[in-house]
């Protein structure tokens, strides 16, 4: 069950922007950003862990298909303090996304769904959603 604020019929397509500006509580542990078609079907699940299932300042990303999780990704570069705000980007193309983080750094993971159009983005964990950019 989500907690956190989701967004549905967003009709983001490819090559347009989404900007979420959000604050990470501080002492936070890990917090989520999922985005997709729905719920079963996310073609992104942002997990930035501070520390939290036996990761420490790790981004893990994967995907899920019809509620199954694919392949995790770790990253090797964890641009969050908690307790500050900041502002995450994606963008994506039928093959990746391209997820713009603070500190000029960014990286690619597959768009293993093929999906064309985002209509869905939740916000689980330790963040607090400020403003969502669609552009
Ligand atoms: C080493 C053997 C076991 O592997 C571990 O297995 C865990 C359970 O599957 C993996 O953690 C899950 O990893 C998933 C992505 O692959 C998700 O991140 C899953 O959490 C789902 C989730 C949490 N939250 C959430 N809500 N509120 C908060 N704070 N978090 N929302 N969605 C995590 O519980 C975890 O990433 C994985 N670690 C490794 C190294 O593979």
């Amino acid at each position: 069950m989500s907690c956190g604020i989701v967004c549905t019929n967003m009709g983001v397509k490819a090559g347009k922007r989404i900007g979420v500006k959000g604050e990470i509580a501080a002492g936070a542990k890990n917090f989520v950003l999922n985005l997709g078609k729905d719920q079963a079907n996310v073609v992104l699940h942002f997990n930035p862990r501070f520390d939290a299932h036996g990761d420490v300042r790790t981004i893990v990303c994967n995907s899920m298909d019809k509620g199954e999780w694919g392949a995790e990704q770790r990253e090797s570069v964890f641009p969050f303090q908690e307790g500050t705000n900041v502002e995450i980007f994606i963008t994506h193309d039928p093959s990746n996304l391209t997820i713009a983080l603070p500190n000029n750094h960014q990286f690619k993971f597959p768009n293993r769904l093929g999906l064309q159009v985002i209509d869905f983005l939740n916000a689980e964990g330790d963040f607090t959603i400020k403003s969502i950019q669609l552009e």
